[in-house]
């Protein structure tokens, strides 16, 4: 008997949780009923036997010759000798009286007609009220409302057999109850007694035809409905009530028959042909979820199929009792029977508790679900918030807008120092020269050998305007000697002036670095020894034209051309370039090349510091010379008069005799490495180089439209798609298949071995620490005697222990692995029996536990997949049951008829089942948890296939070299069969 447990519990008849759905497959139970009077009459015999609870077996073999099973096994077969009660009890109560549990549940009678289907079906009905009554006045904790309604199919129309007015019935489809009767009688039950009137007058008001077979047949087929609510007294009307409620369907089929053997002609059959039909319809529904779902199911074929569809595979809980006659006149119907008794078996449904909560209850549930949903759409919307794709997005596009700020700086930063490099470069070189030109000039040399013309011609092209130049050369001089005011110039220098002028620092990153600044300063190592070269002897022309200017002035009117001196200032005297650059052959500023050697190969600081050096050292040599020159210009100062001298170049001249050429080389120097010395060292200029690239070239743009492409697109699902159907290609079965191979090989075995022969603490180690204790044991040395119990000895003797210790946890890992890895018992045994608990078997175990993790991965990963290509190479289950039925056979031949009970007993197979040694077989290095069936599992398998002596494995063996006993395998499926 069940129980109830208060509000919202189940009543439990069968002790399963009956509150979720769970499959189960249809009760199916046969009833022989005894010969009836007629069947003796003719002499009939019996053809069937109940053998036991489950058997029902064909007697009369000898009269039949057909290849038909003779034996049928079922739930529950009921020989003629069994009550209906039994019948019940047995067979029906458990179903029938889920309805209190609040699950549906049907209970057919199938049969032959006359072979007692009615007769049973009373029987049970009767039981089944009697029972849910008496469980009504046995819990009055709960208040119960008994609903009844009765209907019939004759000739497939639908009558209610509460009402006596005989109007068909129409079905209708219910979305959510499914098909219902519309307008069938539902009678609320009083009593017991009450229902009893009610079955009385359905039982008058059913078809029942006189037929050769059975004088009261059954002509329709009936449904006795009978539904149960209930609800716990405590809680009603409380806010949580909620009732149970469900419906037991009493089907009492009409029988299958055939027309020549009733005898039947018009009315009864008509009657039989609708009877038939239906029933064939029946009969091919359970025939058809017999073999599953696949395919149309006919339940609208027939109404008794449409009206009880949900008790043929669907969700109530179903039992059919099967009714036969045994006479041996109706052995075909009863065959029909039976096999659609085996059918029925194999077809299952899935019941589920029916709760229906109060309106109440229902409300406040739906509040609650409403909460629950509104709870995580927040979720939902905060996640995406904090760590969705827009987030993301906006995420990187700060990042950008913060790198691109950065990179501008540094691009800032870079042209300020290019700059200043170059006008450093230039008022040195310009310093110089110009001391040297005063120097050539007082030797009166240069003019003479570039007359004006040529210079003229040569300057033309062009387009070089003096007095603009002049100016700014004047400027940037100014700017070179005072370093602090560089960066004022830059900035307010014409923007038009900068871009027109080939000595402008942009101007020069886009002739040396190119648009793409981050590629400035590899592309600058190549290109700055020839282009600083070139922009170093404009410089150097430049200020010669300048110096040149001046001097000029000194002597003449600027617009007037000195032909003595060979000065052109009305024209452009730029032809002097040519003629500075060559001719006067004036040496490149040393600081310029050692800067430029600097910038061009980023060596380190130290590197610069160290050619610094080297500059100064050159420098003070050129600056004792620079010096004099200096002294000899004064010199010429005083000879000159001195308003002819140009402001700036007094200035210069002023400049120079404060500071000494040393130290505006160290300046230079000094402050071209502070500004370039971030960049000096390779790796901040990749850096920098690879920051741009990233941040201002169109890939990371791309990278970033890309990704969220890939957020909103399909492209998604068909990345999802590739992924999975790379998952399920062969290629992660080849990968695989590599990686296992890889394992196998006898790399990573030499690899471990090595490992644990050669670490501290290694296998070695403890090997070595045995042998020494044994050794230490030895009684004939007594010096080494002394040392055991020591400190020492007892530390080598816990390190030992707890090396013993490690290989019972490492064996223990193994056959565990081993089982779930199905490896092959011969493979186990081999191993198993190599294992002495010796150091080093470290090196075999611990290549074994590789490998069988490798490949309990690898198979978990294979599994998920389902590729059996794999799974039946590697270690497949049906493998290794090959392997245990070719054991089984070897048994034979291995142990003699004693042993082999012996071991039957000892592994408790019985002794008159059938196929004991495959029994015996498949148990062995089953239970892995028990070392003696592991160990006599190992015995057995030993001796099966014939290990010589199996404590003597070579390590080889790690190879694909095993071969225990090659004699003894014959068969080359064993070999394969071994995953090595
Ligand atoms: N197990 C049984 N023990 C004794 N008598 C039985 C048994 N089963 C059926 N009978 C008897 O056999 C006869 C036919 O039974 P019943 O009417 O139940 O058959 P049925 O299968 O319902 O037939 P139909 O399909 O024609 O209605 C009845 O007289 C009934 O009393």
């Amino acid at each position: 008997m069940g129980s109830i447990y208060g509000d919202e519990s189940v009543v439990s008849w069968d002790g399963q949780d009956s509150t979720s759905g769970h499959e189960e497959k249809i009760f199916v139970a046969v009833r022989l009923r005894p010969l009836n009077d007629r069947e003796l009459a003719k002499n009939d015999v019996s053809d069937w036997e109940c053998i036991n609870n489950t058997t029902i077996i064909f007697k009369n073999t000898l009269h039949e010759r057909s290849m038909l099973p003779t034996a049928y096994a079922f739930d529950r077969v009921f020989g003629n000798d069994s009550p209906t009660k039994q019948v019940y009890e047995e067979a029906a109560k458990k179903i029938v009286l889920s309805v209190l549990s609040g699950m549906n549940s049907t209970i057919f009678a199938y049969g032959q007609t006359s072979s007692g289907k009615t007769y049973t079906m009373t029987g049970i009905t009767e039981y089944t009220l009697a029972d849910i009554f008496d469980y009504i006045s046995n819990h009055q904790e709960r208040d119960f409302i008994l609903k009844f309604s009765a209907m019939e199919i004759y000739n497939e129309l639908v009558k209610d057999l509460l009402c006596s007015d005989g109007t068909p019935l129409r079905l209708l489809d219910d979305p959510e109850r499914g098909t219902v009767v519309d307008k069938l009688t539902e009678v609320v039950l009083r009593d017991f007694n009450h229902l009893k009137e009610l079955l009385s007058t359905c039982e008058t008001q059913r078809q029942i035809g006189e037929t050769t077979l059975n004088e009261l047949s059954s002509r329709s087929h009936q449904i006795l409905r009978l539904t149960v609510e209930s609800e716990a007294r405590e809680y009603v009307g409380a806010l949580n009530s909620s009732t149970l409620t469900a419906s037991v369907n009493f089907v009492d089929l009409a029988g299958s028959e055939r027309a020549s053997q009733t005898l039947s002609a018009g009315t009864r059959l008509k009657e039989g042909c609708h009877i038939n039909r239906s029933l064939l319809t029946l009969g091919t529904v359970i025939r058809k979820l017999s073999k599953g779902r696949n395919g149309h199911i006919p339940y609208r074929d027939s109404k008794l199929t449409r009206i009880l569809q949900s008790s043929l595979g669907g969700n109530a809980r179903t039992a059919i009792i099967c009714t036969m006659s045994p006479a041996h006149t109706h052995l075909e119907q009863s065959r029909n029977t039976l096999l659609f008794a085996s059918c029925a078996k194999q077809v299952s449904t899935s019941a589920q508790v029916n709760v229906v909560m109060s309106e109440k209850a229902l409300v406040k549930q739906l509040q609650r679900e409403l909460a629950r949903l509104e709870n995580e759409l927040r979720n939902l919307s905060s996640l995406s918030a904090s760590g969705g794709s827009t987030s993301a997005l906006k995420e990187k596009e700060l990042l950008i807008e913060k790198m691109d700020k950065e990179m501008k700086e540094l691009i800032h930063q870079r042209d300020l120092a290019q700059s200043r490099v170059q006008d450093m470069l230039r008022s040195s070189s310009t310093s110089k020269s110009w001391v040297d030109m005063n120097n050539s000039h007082e030797k009166g040399s240069w003019t003479d050998e570039y007359p004006a013309s040529e210079a003229s011609e040569i300057i033309d092209p062009l387009r070089f305007d003096v007095a603009s130049r002049t100016s700014y050369i004047s400027d940037k001089y100014e700017g070179a000697i005072n370093p602090s005011r560089i960066e004022d110039q830059f900035l307010e220098h014409n923007e038009e002036q900068f871009l027109s002028d080939d000595t402008s620092p942009r101007l020069y990153i886009d002739k040396y670095f190119g648009p793409d600044p981050c590629k400035g300063w590899e592309k600058m190592a190549h290109v700055t020894d020839k282009g600083f070269e070139d922009n170093c002897k404009e410089v150097q022309c430049i200020d010669i034209d300048f110096t040149k200017s001046n001097m000029g002035s000194s002597e003449s009117s600027p617009q007037k051309a000195d032909p003595a001196s060979g000065y052109t200032m009305q024209s452009p005297c730029s032809s002097d370039i040519e003629v500075s650059d060559t001719s006067l052959d004036i040496p490149r500023s040393r600081s310029c090349a050692a800067i430029m050697i600097t910038v061009e190969k980023s060596p380190s600081l130290e590197a610069a510091k160290e050619k610094e050096n080297e500059n100064r050292l050159q420098n003070e040599a050129d600056n004792q010379e620079k010096l004099s020159t200096v002294e000899s210009v004064e010199k010429s100062e005083n000879l000159s008069t001195k308003e002819s001298q140009s402001p700036i170049m007094n200035e210069n001249i002023k400049t120079l005799r404060e500071d000494s050429m040393e130290k505006k080389h160290e300046d230079c120097v000094k402050e071209l490495s502070e500004v370039i010395k971030p960049k000096s060292t390779p790796e901040p200029v990749k850096q920098v180089e690879d920051d741009f690239v990233r941040m201002i070239k169109p890939e990371p743009v791309k990278q970033v439209e890309d990704n969220s492409v890939r957020m909103i697109k399909p492209e998604p699902v068909k990345q999802v798609e590739d992924n999975f159907v790379r998952m399920i290609k062969p290629e992660p079965v080849k990968q695989v298949e590599k990686d296992y191979v890889r394992m196998n090989k006898p790399e990573p075995v030499k690899q471990v071995e090595d490992d644990l022969m050669t670490k501290p603490g290694s296998v070695k180690q403890v090997i070595d620490d045995s042998k020494e204790m044994k050794d230490a044991k030895t009684p004939n040395e007594p010096e080494k005697t002394a040392d055991y119990g020591s400190p020492k000895a007892e530390e080598k003797n816990q390190y030992v222990s707890d090396w013993y210790t490690e290989f019972e946890r490492q064996r223990r890992d193994i056959i565990e692995l081993w089982n779930a890895c199905n490896i092959p018992l011969v493979h186990r045994t081999y191993f198993f029996l190599l294992f002495k608990g010796d150091p080093s078997d470290a090196v075999y175990m611990e290549v074994e536990l590789r490998r069988l993790s490798f490949l309990k991965n690898t198979l978990h990963g294979v599994r998920i997949v389902k590729d059996d290509q794999f799974f039946t190479q590697a270690s497949s289950l049906k493998a290794l049951n090959r392997e245990r039925e070719m054991l089984s056979k070897r048994m034979l031949k291995k142990f003699s008829a004693k042993e082999r009970e012996a071991l039957f007993q000892k592994w408790g197979i019985y002794l008159k089942s059938k196929q004991r040694r495959l029994q015996l077989c498949r148990r062995l290095w089953t239970d892995i948890t028990n070392m003696e069936r592991i160990n006599e599992s190992a015995a057995i398998v030993a001796k099966l296939v014939g290990f010589k002596e199996p404590g003597q494995a070579p390590k080889e063996m790690f190879g694909l070299s095993y071969s225990p006993d090659p004699t003894n395998l014959r068969s080359s499926s064993w070999r394969h069969s071994l995953p090595m």
